[in-house]
């Protein structure tokens, strides 16, 4: 499959109240990979929300992730994304499979990038690229790093943080392949907006 286009990632604070409605407008205007992303330590929760995730996501074809959580990935039998503190990465793809898509964050190095590739990453994640209400403190990383990486890396590149239709065409002009966002896509006030933003971005890799 080829991992190519928007990258849709939750988060349980700005879809409180809408969560599944804005995810299934996501889904609806087109999402290559959706990512549960829930910071909290409600397992429960945690759970319901990834099982309600996965029935959309089967319906309309789109791959899942987890966030942080290879554990619960393995049991729903998705994917997951791990950060440089998540746990190390060659155990995680042994549970999951060779078949399972995992993700690593390299923030702005091409040597955690190569590391993640040794590993047995599917794809490797540079950012934060652009402000980010979610996650302000998150490292720097700029286009000349993206367009080095274009180079090195052989895997799909997501790019992350801040990314709005207004600034994401560079991103893709220089060699991202996956654009991973949340609040640009889900801070929409309605679904239709969220659907509309979703056929943006794609539209973004059309040429
Ligand atoms: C696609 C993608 N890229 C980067 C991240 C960030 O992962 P991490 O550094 O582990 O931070 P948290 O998301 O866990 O706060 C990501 N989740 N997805
Ligand atoms: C979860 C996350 N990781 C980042 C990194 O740079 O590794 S930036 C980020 C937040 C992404 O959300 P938004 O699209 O709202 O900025
Ligand atoms: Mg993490």
């Amino acid at each position: 499959m080829k991992l190519r286009g928007l990258y849709a990632i939750t988060d349980s604070q700005l879809l409180a109240g809408r969560f599944l409605s804005h995810v299934e407008a996501a889904l609806e205007g087109g999402v290559c990979l959706l990512q549960y992303r829930d910071k909290s330590d409600d397992a429960a929760r945690r759970l319901r929300e990834a099982e309600g995730l996965m029935k959309l996501c089967e319906r309309y074809g789109t791959q899942l992730l987890i966030n942080d959580d290879a554990e619960l990935a393995a049991r729903l039998g998705v994917g997951v994304h791990l950060g440089q503190t998540d746990g190390p990465l060659t155990p995680s793809r042994a549970l999951l499979g060779r078949r399972a898509i995992i993700g690593s964050t390299c923030h702005a190095s091409l040597e955690l990038a190569a590391q993640a590739a040794s590993e047995g990453a599917s794809y490797v994640a540079f950012g934060r690229f652009f402000n980010s209400v979610t996650k302000p403190g998150a490292p720097a990383a700029n286009v000349e790093l993206l367009e080095q990486a274009r180079a090195q890396v052989k895997l799909p590149i997501a790019v992350i943080g801040g990314i709005t239709l207004d600034n994401a065409a560079p991103l893709v002009a220089h060699g991202a392949d996956l654009l991973a966002v949340i609040h640009g896509l889900f801070g929409a006030d309605s679904a239709q907006e969220v659907t509309r933003r979703a056929r943006a971005f794609n539209a973004l890799f059309a040429s």
